[in-house]
């Protein structure tokens, strides 16, 4: 459904992808690893349409992600496509519950519908009770959760989350993670997901291994 072909990447000198390949199939997960600086985020933006390589090809079904204008490309985002960051970059004005609601008022859904869905996400999410409280007033663990329903409120087709986990400890971690990787599930999106870790890695569908701006193994 969405690939990646022989993508190359440069800020200035520094070679960020150098004929990086991926494919992500319908409803997948897959892990994006390899050490600091070997082009994780990059091959992530690059596939998400919010970096645009300087070579290779980015497909999402028949579409050329190259070729799309900006807005087309950022309706494309707003519609179909989900994010998770490592912090969870809520507006801090708004509380969770409006963060929430967010995407589905960019997708012009009704009031009627947009409530219902953040309550029920809210329920699933297990933050009911922080629902009226803005950023900083929940913990890092809620605001992070919150992340994750605002991501997927709109039933996204691919979600894609760098280091979705890298700012918690290892049981919040596991929370957002399973909670990420059920919803993913039940709304039928594919997640793309750039981790350190080993045991989220572990709970992929396929794993892609970053080294020097390229898969390990197609060098
Ligand atoms: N905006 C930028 N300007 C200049 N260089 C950049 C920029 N973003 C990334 N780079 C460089 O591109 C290379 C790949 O970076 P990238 O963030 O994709 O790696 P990564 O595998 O995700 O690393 P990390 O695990 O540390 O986040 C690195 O050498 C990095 O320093």
């Amino acid at each position: 459904m969405l690939s990646a072909r022989d993508v190359g990447l440069t800020y200035g000198k520094t070679v960020a992808l150098a004929g990086a390949s991926a494919t992500v199939a319908e409803g997948s997960v897959v892990a994006l690893i390899g050490a600091s600086g070997s082009g994780k985020s990059s091959l992530l933006y690059c596939l998400a349409g919010l970096l645009t390589p300087d070579t290779g090809e980015i497909r999402l079904d028949d579409v050329l992600l190259n070729n799309l204008s900006e807005d087309e490309r950022s309706e494309l985002r707003r519609k179909h496509f989900g994010f998770v960051f490592q912090f969870a970059e809520l507006v801090p004005e708004l509380t969770l519950r409006e963060n929430i609601a967010l995407p589905l008022e960019l997708n012009g859904w009704r009031r009627a519908d947009r409530k219902k869905r953040v309550d029920d996400l809210l329920q699933q999410l297990d933050i009911v009770e922080q629902a009226d409280r803005r950023p900083v007033q929940v913990s890092g663990g809620q605001a992070q959760r919150a992340a994750v329903a605002r991501a997927i409120v709109h039933r996204p087709r691919l979600l894609f989350a760098d280091e979705p986990t890298g700012s918690l400890d290892s049981v919040n971690g596991a929370i957002v993670l399973s909670a990420m990787l059920q919803l993913a599930k039940e709304n039928g999106t594919s997640v793309v997901l750039v981790t350190h870790d080993t045991s989220v890695a572990g709970q992929a569908d396929e794993i892609i291994e970053m080294r020097d701006g390229r898969m390990v193994g197609s060098e």
